[in-house]
């Protein structure tokens, strides 16, 4: 059992009425752990078939799985390969509510480690923009190399304050997630170390950061855009009120229905103003709070399998758009299994579109692309100081802001070859790259290669030969199998890039990423 603050819980017992003996109950069961599948690599069922893991699927969510502790998935060289994150099951709700599509401009303002960054990416497929922003640089780093094992195309990684990023995106956005820091209430359970740095001030310090979070954000919308805040905590200083405090000094915002699950609990509009001296002229309001207020989730660990969380989505109306209007069509269950290669565009463009390289650039990249059918658009490739980069079609020019990543980093041209990157090879799919080793999870190989060992891999240069004497261009492919970059997989889903020389695979996986336990 957690030793929970005296003055939590008399709030909470406050808050839960006849409700809270069963919420304090909930503290002696074990916490629940939780992945979600990455849907930009892989197929659910697919997934199904292929992990060794006690998967049972999470009700409320499309893509999310409780695995039993002794799983340990974090060590699998299926996590390697970005096929799943891993998630708190309930953490998993918000990014699960706000409905991007490809194409779409989303933010992920406080996005750091990229729990549900990678998530909103996954359903761009590459298409669009997705912003995720941290103020922490240390987090950033985290939330970057998550990006990048996710395998996510069209991101740009910031690491800036909502004011400044504000002043850049004026009602930019579709979609944006506002995941802001909070007390951490909700987390009790998981993490005991949080209960003890509570204590009865950090909801209204928090309160304040929020706010100012929220109201930078509802400037970034784009008019007719959706936006969803969450916390892990469950003061209303944090959840009801903050939202309230948006409403009351926008009046193009309002509060949209979540798409429903048995175990949400409603929001609490009695709260909405309770202990705080909001603006308000409206008397009714004052003492309730705006109704809609019920739309938003509350996540109790009694009534889910899952911890602690708030929800609001939030919509900005466009000019002439009646309130609650789109509501209905908006809100219809999302069809979010798609198949992976649904959104799969021509190459656009050529290398010869890329401005400011000479001929021997050109040429050096025209010899590894050669190898490569990854969809992408050359007009957005950019060569900066010989490192080249897919940036994101709808970002535009950004200038003054700090900034970790823009694009996909593909790799550096050096003389007269062309080194591929470890971002590179985690947004490929196997079937876009030539030369493949592939190797099967249960395979020595693997994990060799993934602690950064050399491998023999004869034998698979052996059968990728062999399968290359029923092709048209057979004695070209041969060529090309028996030496130079190759993409190694785990199962078919990239881990990263080796060299071949006579049979032996030079290991190329990035130093930083390499398995150390
Ligand atoms: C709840 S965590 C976000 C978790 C993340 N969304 C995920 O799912 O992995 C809140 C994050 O907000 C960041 N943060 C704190 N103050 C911020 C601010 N003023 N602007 C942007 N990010 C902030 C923290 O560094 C922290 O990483």
């Amino acid at each position: 059992m957690v030793n929970l603050p005296e003055e939590f819980e008399m709030k909470m017992k406050k808050l839960l009425g006849s409700e809270y003996e069963e919420f304090l109950a909930s503290y002696d069961h074990p916490r629940n752990f939780g992945l979600r599948v990455n849907v930009d690599k892989i197929s659910l069922k697919e997934f199904e078939k292929i992990a060794p893991f006690h998967l049972t699927k999470i009700p409320w969510t499309e893509n999310g799985y409780y695995y039993e502790e002794q799983d340990m998935p974090a060590r699998h060289p299926f996590y390697y390969a970005g096929m799943y994150y891993l998630q708190e099951p309930s953490a998993m709700t918000p990014a699960s509510r706000l409905v991007s599509k490809p194409g779409d401009r989303v933010l992920d303002l406080c996005a750091a480690p990229g729990g549900k960054a990678t998530e909103l990416g996954a359903h761009l497929h590459g298409k669009g923009v997705l912003v995720a922003n941290d103020i922490s640089a240390s987090r950033a780093k985290a939330l970057l190399k998550n990006i990048e094992v996710f395998g996510i195309r069209n991101s740009f990684v910031v690491n800036e304050v909502p004011a400044k990023l504000a002043e850049n995106f004026q009602e930019f956005f579709d979609k944006i997630l506002v995941d802001v820091p909070c007390s951490g209430e909700g987390m009790f359970r998981k993490d005991p170390a949080v209960a003890k740095v509570w204590d009865g001030n950090k909801p209204f310090e928090c309160a304040k950061q929020q706010k100012e979070i929220i109201t930078r954000a509802a400037q970034m919308l784009a008019p007719g855009g959706d936006m969803l805040y969450s916390t892990c905590t469950f003061s209303p200083e944090e959840n009801e009120q903050v939202i309230q405090f948006l409403l009351d000094s926008r009046d193009d915002m309002e509060i949209r229905e979540i798409q429903p699950y048995e175990g949400f609990a409603p929001g609490r509009p009695e709260v909405a103003y309770e202990g705080w001296d909001g603006e308000c002229a409206d008397p009714v309001r004052r003492k309730m709070g705006t109704p809609d207020l019920k739309k938003c989730v509350r996540i109790w660990p009694h009534k889910m399998a899952g911890e602690g969380h708030f929800l609001a989505l939030l919509h900005k109306r466009a000019p002439g758009e009646m309130a609650g209007a789109q509501e209905n069509d908006r809100n219809g269950h999302p069809n979010r299994e798609m198949t992976v290669d649904e959104h799969k565009n021509p190459v656009e463009g050529s290398i010869s579109d890329i401005k400011g390289i000479g001929k021997p650039e050109t040429k050096v990249l025209a010899e590894f692309f050669a190898d490569v059918s990854m969809e992408m658009n050359w007009k957005q490739v950019e060569v900066r100081k010989g490192q080249v980069y897919l940036v994101p079609e709808a970002l535009g020019t950004r200038k003054g802001l700090v900034f970790l990543r823009n694009g996909l980093y593909l790799g550096e041209i050096r003389k007269d070859r062309f080194e591929p990157s470890q971002s590179f090879a985690m947004a490929l799919k196997k079937e876009e790259y030539t030369a493949v080793i592939n190797l099967d999870y249960r395979d020595v190989r693997v994990e060799k290669y993934l602690r950064g060992e050399t491998l023999e891999v004869d034998d698979i240069v052996e059968r990728n030969l062999q399968k290359a004497e029923e092709m048209h261009n057979a004695k070209a492919m041969k060529k090309r199998l028996e030496k130079g970059w190759q993409l190694v997989c785990v199962n078919g889903y990239p881990l990263g890039w080796g060299k071949l020389v006579n049979g032996t695979l030079k290991n190329k996986y990035h130093a930083g990423w390499r398995m150390k336990y």
